[in-house]
C-alpha cells in the first residue's frame, strides 16, 4: 500500500452542471459551472485521480451518462466512476468510457449477488462505495436504508472487494473534516484499502488523513473545498506529497 496519500478531486455532475450537495442531498446544490473545465482544471493542477459522479444517475432523475464518457474521454488521468452504477447496462457503460474503476454504491446493497459476480469478473475494477449515518449503510442516491456496515464489509471482503469507498455521509459537503474514527475502525475491520470521502475541509484534515495511510487509508475525495478554493489543489499535493 503507498505511503503517501492520494488525492482525488471530485466532479459531481447534476443536470449537466458540476455541482455540490450538503449531506449528498438533492435540492442542496451549489453550481460551479461546466464539470468538463473543471475536471481539465485538476487535471492541469496535477491531479493523478478524477472522482466523477453521475448524481442524477445516483439519484433516479435521469443521467449524464454521455457527459460523464466525454469527461473520461478527455482525461490523462486515472478516473474513479460513481452514481447509478447498479446493473449489468450502467457498468458496461461506465467500463466502455475508459475508466481505471468504478464505484458501486446502492447495487453492494440491493443485488449483493450481482455485485459478488462483478468483483469476480472486474476485480481491481471494482470499489464499493460505504455510505454511512453512524453504523448504517444508505443506498439510492443516500436515501434509502441499506444495512449494517460492518457486516456488509465482512461479506464484501469474503466476495474478495478490492476497495472502498467510506463516506459519512454527515460530513459531507460539510466543511467539518473528515471523521477519523469512522475510517480507523474501517481499516481495523478490512485488510482492503479505505479511499476516504466527505468533510475535508483544510490542508489540516489532509495531513491528519495522511497520518492514516499506515493503517489503510489509500486516498481521499476532496470536493466542496477545492470549489470554496479553501486551498489550492497544488497546495493538497504538496502536503500529501510531504
Ligand atoms: O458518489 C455517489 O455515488 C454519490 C451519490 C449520492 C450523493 C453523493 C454522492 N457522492 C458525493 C461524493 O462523492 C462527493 O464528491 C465527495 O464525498 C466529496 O465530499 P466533500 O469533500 O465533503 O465535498
Amino acid at each position: 500500500m503507498p505511503n503517501t496519500l492520494e488525492l482525488l478531486p471530485a466532479v459531481d455532475v447534476r443536470d449537466g452542471q458540476a455541482v455540490r450537495l450538503v449531506h449528498g442531498e438533492s435540492g442542496t446544490e451549489t453550481s460551479y459551472g461546466s464539470p468538463l473545465q473543471a475536471a481539465l482544471a485538476w487535471q492541469s493542477a496535477g491531479a493523478q485521480w478524477l472522482h466523477l459522479v453521475d448524481l442524477d444517475a445516483a439519484f433516479g432523475t435521469g443521467d449524464n451518462r454521455a457527459l460523464v464518457a466525454e469527461i473520461t474521454g478527455a482525461m490523462d488521468i486515472k478516473v474513479e466512476l460513481s452514481g447509478g452504477i447498479r446493473d449489468d447496462a450502467t457498468l458496461a457503460a461506465a467500463l466502455a468510457t475508459g475508466c481505471t474503476r468504478v464505484n458501486l454504491g446502492t447495487a453492494a446493497l440491493e443485488t449483493p449477488e450481482w455485485v459478488a459476480k462483478v468483483i469476480a469478473e472486474h476485480g481491481e475494477k471494482i470499489a464499493v462505495g460505504l455510505d454511512v449515518v453512524g453504523t448504517t449503510l444508505k443506498g439510492r442516491g443516500w436515501t434509502s436504508e441499506g444495512g449494517d456496515l460492518y457486516e456488509t464489509l465482512a461479506r464484501l471482503d469474503s466476495e474478495g472487494c478490492a476497495r472502498y469507498v467510506v463516506t459519512d455521509i454527515g460530513k459531507d459537503g460539510t466543511l467539518t473534516g473528515p471523521n477519523l474514527e469512522l475510517l480507523r475502525n474501517v481499516c481495523a475491520a478490512t485488510d482492503r484499502p479505505v479511499v476516504a470521502s466527505g468533510g475535508v475541509s483544510s490542508l489540516d484534515d489532509l495531513r491528519a488523513l495522511s497520518g492514516l495511510t499506515a493503517e489503510g487509508v489509500e486516498g481521499a475525495i476532496v470536493g466542496k473545498a477545492l470549489y470554496a478554493k479553501a486551498f489550492t489543489l497544488q497546495e493538497a499535493l504538496e502536503v500529501v506529497s510531504a
